[in-house]
């Protein structure tokens, strides 16, 4: 986990600490690496007339290299309509999505010609999906293969790549099984090391952790953690999955199609858990503590002391 990033989350109607112009929904907390991703009033409306859906309205967002960003939020609020638009495979109605490539050119997909897209998505991005989308006629190591062939690696080279992803994944030993013989946290995996086989900046990842039991989610959280870290990959993920806070950069929120801006979480000295900080509360010598419930705040007030960082002596 990234302890110094800002964490952001919840639904709290809380006071906004960071003036801001109309119309501005970019989310704070922003990172001052290198942009890879610029959104601008990225909309996106589904049906015409009555039956009319703004799924996505007038998104603003930047995505830093290196960065991991979750965005969470309710069902139908948007969430997998943005990633299908950051990465090319559903046209905005409206807005800007400019990727920066290494060559730091910049291309805004949102305005690419049809016949460009297949290009630029293989370039860009690696997808993840809920339910692994693996072909099961097909062993671990020609699943990755056919995808670093639709990326240009072809022969030998294909399954030599394919291995170097299995072994990164922690797979290497499973590199001849067929989908349906492995558990969902394998599967996940080979569609993680899938999903690499083109090295892509940025990995988008539709509700990766949904169909993973406690452990194993926890496993395919620090995968993706250490792809960002290590890589220096940008990774997009959305999810309803609050464990993977954990290992985000940033956490949006949105609601009705648009990033609804929070306030920084609190963490109760007690349980250790983030809190919004509009719950029970308490001060003492100059110090503001927020608590999940009533039990944590009376235990701290029964002894403020231990809960006091003490300064550091030289
Ligand atoms: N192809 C479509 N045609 C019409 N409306 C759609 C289409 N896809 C999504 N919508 C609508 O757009 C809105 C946003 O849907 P979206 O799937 O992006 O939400 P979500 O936040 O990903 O939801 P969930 O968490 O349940 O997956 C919803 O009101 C949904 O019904």
């Amino acid at each position: 986990m990234n302890t110094n990033a800002p964490t952001t989350a919840g639904t709290a109607p809380v006071p906004d600490p960071v003036p801001r112009s109309p119309g501005d929904n970019t989310p704070h907390g922003e990172s001052t690496r290198p942009g890879v991703l610029t959104v601008r009033g990225l909309t996106k409306t589904y049906g015409a007339g009555d039956t009319t859906v703004d799924a996505v309205r007038a998104v603003d967002l930047d995505l830093a290299a290196g960065e991991l960003l979750l965005v969470m939020g309710p069902s139908g609020s948007g969430k997998t309509t943005l990633l299908l638009m950051l990465g090319a495979l559903l046209r905005p109605s409206a807005g800007s999505i400019t990727i920066t490539g290494r060559d730091g050119v910049d291309v805004d997909i949102a305005a690419a010609r049809e016949k460009e897209l297949p290009v630029l998505r293989s370039r860009t991005f690696g997808f993840i999906f809920q339910d692994y989308a693996l072909l099961d006629a097909l062993t671990a190591t020609e699943n990755i293969a056919v995808a670093a062939n639709l990326a240009g690696t072809t022969g030998p080279a294909a399954h030599e790549r394919a291995r170097e992803l299995l072994e990164r994944v922690g797979l290497a030993h499973r590199a001849a099984a067929r989908p349906s013989q492995m558990s969902g946290g394998e599967q996940q995996r080979v569609a993680v090391a899938r999903a690499l086989a083109n090295d892509p900046p940025v990995l988008l990842a539709d509700e990766p952790t949904a169909n993973l039991d406690a452990s194993r989610g926890r496993d395919l959280a620090r995968l993706l953690r250490q792809l960002a870290d290590e890589d220096g990959r940008s990774i997009v993920i959305v999810s309803h999955d609050d464990r993977l806070r954990e290992i985000a950069d940033r956490v949006l929120w949105m609601e009705d199609g648009q990033f609804r801006h929070v306030a920084a979480l609190a963490v109760d000295p007690v349980c250790r858990m983030q809190v919004e900080p509009n719950g029970p509360h308490a001060s003492w010598r100059g110090e503001q503590w927020w608590f999940c419930s009533d039990a944590c705040r009376r235990e701290v007030l029964t002894q403020p002391e231990r809960f006091t960082p003490r300064p550091a002596s030289n």
